[in-house]
């Protein structure tokens, strides 16, 4: 421990989210479990911004949350986060109902498996709309907020390993440079927004044992994504939370940003 710190400098190096956070496909596979994880490490508000047609299968999840962490704030909105109207709307909503925005998670992704000489204009569109626009438009309207605070905060994209790497054997090129772009987004927003004490980092998952990833189709596929990651299994849900609560972290990951975070079981090395 170096010399001088006080107790509150000391104290001021835990790992805990005591903010309020909006999760962006926050009724998603991984978006429900990092919210679950915000909460447990202290989280008093989330705002799950979500389309309609998740929210409403999601609702006993959503319900579980409640009931878990009844002095939480949690609130549910509607928003398709290609539409920067709906988004200015719901982070304002968000803002009056939660009081501030300390933290921002981009869970909000679609993946089109498709051969790119059979990939029509509108599908490589859509893929890049919701992906790589939705999470700008997102950031963007939250770190007005975030400037106008003078509190700053964190903005946590979530990319993937596609974004490096070409995936096999699924062809999925508009996915892949979706999350690219998300990549080199997360260093031009940070350089950009670290002036105003906005981090923005990115989380790249590998394979996670989710619905994404399900499904007969898929049984040989997930044999070779095993056999190009070195830990040998798919990621639990649950295994992206200690990196969200760092990276969200105003103590612990304070000095972090510009940065991706791998967390692939080693998909990445090959
Ligand atoms: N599951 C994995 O293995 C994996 C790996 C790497 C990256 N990712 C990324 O993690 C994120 C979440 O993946 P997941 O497995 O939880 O998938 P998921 O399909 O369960 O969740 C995605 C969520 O995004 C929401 N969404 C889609 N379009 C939207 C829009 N226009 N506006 C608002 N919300 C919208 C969906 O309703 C859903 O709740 C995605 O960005 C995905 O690319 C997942
Ligand atoms: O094809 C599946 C991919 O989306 C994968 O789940 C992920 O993006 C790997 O990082």
């Amino acid at each position: 421990m170096p010399e001088g710190l006080s107790a509150t400098q000391r104290a001021s190096r835990r790992f805990s989210v005591d903010q309020n956070a909006i999760v962006t496909g926050g009724a998603g596979n991984l978006g429900l479990e990092a919210i679950r994880g915000l909460l447990e490490h202290g989280a008093t508000g989330i705002a799950i911004f979500d389309l309609l047609q998740t929210l409403t299968s999601a609702r006993s999840e959503i319900q579980s949350l409640h009931t878990d962490f009844p002095q939480a704030n949690i609130i549910t909105l509607e928003v398709d986060v290609t539409d920067d109207k709906a988004v200015e709307k719901a982070v304002e909503e968000t803002k009056s109902k939660l009081g501030s925005i300390n933290a921002l998670l981009c869970f909000a992704g679609v993946v089109a498996t498709t051969h790119a000489l059979e990939m029509s204009p509108a599908e490589w569109r859509r893929v890049l709309e919701i992906n790589t626009t939705g999470s700008f438009l997102c950031a963007q309207a939250v770190a007005k907020h975030m400037i106008a605070s003078e509190q700053g905060g964190s903005v946590v994209f979530i990319a993937s390993v596609a974004g490096q790497i070409t995936l096999f054997p699924q062809p999925q090129v508009a996915y892949n440079v979706s999350k690219a772009g998300v990549l080199h987004m997360t260093k031009c927003l940070a350089a950009e927004w670290a002036r105003y004490g906005i981090r923005v980092n990115s989380i790249s998952p590998g394979y996670m044992d989710t619905i994404l990833n399900s499904g007969d189709g898929l049984a040989a596929a997930r044999k070779m994504w095993l056999e190009r990651t070195p830990l040998g299994r798919m990621g639990a849900p649950d295994e992206l939370v200690g990196t969200i609560i760092l990276l969200c972290s105003r103590y612990a990951g304070r000095y972090i940003t510009g940065e991706n975070v791998n967390v692939d079981g080693g998909l990445n090395v090959f």
